[in-house]
């Protein structure tokens, strides 16, 4: 019996095998080799440092991340990953794959990746800056771009800019043959302008000055906070802790401006509802505050959006046009011949008899190239915004994964030798009779960036620019004090500026005392 037994046994075992085992192995194995045959076949990672665990890259990272960024592309290509603690930074550093992040792809990558301060910075990311791609974000944008910095509007508020440079000119004035730091004044004089369009019908005289040197400090101290690496943004896990204490000093640092936006806005509020805000004190605080009660609006324009834009305003106009005009002028005095050709052309364009208007800057194309070359060697902003996919995309034929920190590194493209001859030479002629232009259309050159996000001042910054320069050197000669060394170096900051500042002496040039007034 014992052998039937285990003999109908074993067959039952076998049988059962060949019914379900074997075909259960074959389906098993046929998933598998699909399941890895997908994954040989989607996109990879792009290339880059292996790093150490847990922390990646970050130990190695330059404090000058644009040209450490540079380098490491000439060894993984134009587009490479760099593990940052928990986060996955791409780097993008060839115009091809600019165009693909920021026009093929644009609405993918039109999102931040929001550093800790940043949100302690802007009301929560309520500002232009900040906040996601979405209708809030458009509101903000068409807000600030058609209503406070369209052609039109500047052009209504043009006498604010004239005033505020014309005090800049006496006070250079009353400092002719002494060294002055050029900064420091061409951060002023954006400032006043920028603090006159937004409330300059709400306060005046004495307190505008005063309130120009406090917020001097607080910007700087701003974006220097903005652009340095934090341990709460590599490991988002730790945030609460704030390891290195800049959440706190950034909180410090907001509750201070918006102490000061509280008091504007009551003022402004006080004037209206007193029946003051005649016509010339209209400013954009008014017009935000209108706009702020129309309750049919939608997405609603809040009190917290209202003041994120002054911030966006204040910290975004300020840094990055006065460094610009910085740059620039210390081009310039390291070119003498540049100095000549523009000095030349304002005296045949303005002549010596008159001083600049605004309307001048059009006729201008010696200096509107110097302009140019000034913002391709210098970008102002070297790596962007950083800009963050909302989904995972295929970029240069490599996985870019949805969240991650991408930065196109403007400054890279801008010095490629492939697209531009002798890259690190300050060259204004180059500009002269090119086709290029900064609107974000051609990846080549794009200091103001490009697609949805491209900078949102771009009309106020030319016009600052080419304005605050040409009367300068109009109205001043300018050397370098005797001893002093002209240095160019870059400082990496979210807003690059000059390592060491500007420090130049301006001696008069034009004869009639009344035009330096
Ligand atoms: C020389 C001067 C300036 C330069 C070179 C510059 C450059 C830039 C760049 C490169 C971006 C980021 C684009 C991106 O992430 O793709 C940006 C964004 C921005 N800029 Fe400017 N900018 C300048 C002046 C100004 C001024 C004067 C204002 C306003 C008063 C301004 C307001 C903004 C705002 C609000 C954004 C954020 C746009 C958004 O995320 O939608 N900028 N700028």
């Amino acid at each position: 019996m014992a052998p039937i037994s285990s003999f109908l046994l074993n067959l039952i075992t076998y049988s059962n095998v060949l019914t379900y085992l074997l075909p259960a192995l074959a389906a098993f194995f046929a998933i598998f080799w699909l399941y890895t045959k997908s994954k040989t076949n989607s996109p990879q990672l792009p290339p880059g440092p292996v790093g150490l665990p847990l922390l990646g890259s970050l130990p190695f990272l330059d404090p000058e991340l644009h040209s450490y960024f540079a380098t490491l592309a000439q060894t993984y290509g134009p587009i490479y990953k760099l593990r940052l603690g928990s986060k996955l930074g791409i780097v993008i550093s060839s115009p091809s794959l600019a165009s693909e992040v920021l026009k093929a792809n644009d609405i993918t990558f039109a999102n931040r990746d929001v550093p800790d301060v940043a949100r302690s910075a802007a009301y929560g990311g309520k500002d232009i800056v900040w906040t996601p791609y979405g209708p809030e974000w458009r509101m903000l944008r068409k807000v600030c771009v058609i209503k406070m910095l369209s052609n039109t509007t500047l052009d209504s508020f043009y006498s604010l800019r004239r005033r505020e440079l014309r005090e800049t000119v006496g006070f250079l004035y009353s400092r002719a043959g002494s060294a002055v730091n050029f900064g420091e004044q061409m951060f002023l004089t954006i400032l006043n302008v920028i603090t006159s369009m937004m409330w300059g019908g709400t306060i005046k005289g004495e307190q505008r000055t005063s309130l120009g040197a406090e917020f001097r400090q607080k910007v700087s101290e701003m974006t220097e906070l903005l652009g340095k690496p934090n341990l709460s943004d590599f490991f988002p896990r730790l945030a609460r802790l704030d390891l290195q204490g800049l959440q706190k000093k950034m909180e410090v640092l907001a509750k201070n401006f918006d102490r000061i936006f509280d008091s504007m806005i009551d003022r402004r509020i006080k004037i209206d509802k007193e029946g003051e805000g005649g016509e010339e004190n209209k400013d954009f605080l008014q017009f935000l505050l209108k706009l702020k009660d129309e309750e049919d609006a939608k997405p609603p324009l809040t009190m917290l959006h209202l003041k994120a834009l002054l911030m966006d305003m204040i910290v975004g106009g300020t840094d990055t046009s006065s460094n610009s005009i910085e740059f620039a002028m210390a081009e310039i005095l390291n070119k003498p011949e540049v100095m000549r050709k523009v000095q030349r052309e304002l005296d045949e364009v303005v002549g010596k008899d008159t001083i600049v208007e605004e309307s001048h800057i059009h006729k201008l194309p010696y200096l509107y190239a110097v302009m140019k070359e000034n913002l391709r060697l210098h970008p102002a902003l070297p790596l962007l915004v950083p800009h963050c996919p909302s989904e995972t995309c295929t970029i240069g034929g490599y996985a870019v994964p949805k969240g991650c920190r991408v930065f196109v590194n403007v400054w890279a493209v801008h010095r490629d030798p492939s697209i531009w001859e002798n890259p690190s030479e300050f060259n204004p002629e180059r500009f002269l009779d090119s086709k290029w232009d900064y609107s974000g259309n051609d990846l080549n050159y794009f200091p103001f960036g490009s697609g949805r996000r491209i900078c949102a001042g771009i009309a106020m910054a030319e016009r600052m620019f080419m304005y605050s320069l040409a009367t300068l050197l109009h109205s001043f000669d300018w050397e370098v004090p005797q001893g002093k060394k002209l240095d160019l170096t870059e400082k990496f900051g979210i807003v690059m500026k000059l390592k060491n500042p500007l420090v130049a002496i301006p001696t008069t040039k034009l004869s009639d005392p009344a035009m330096y007034a």
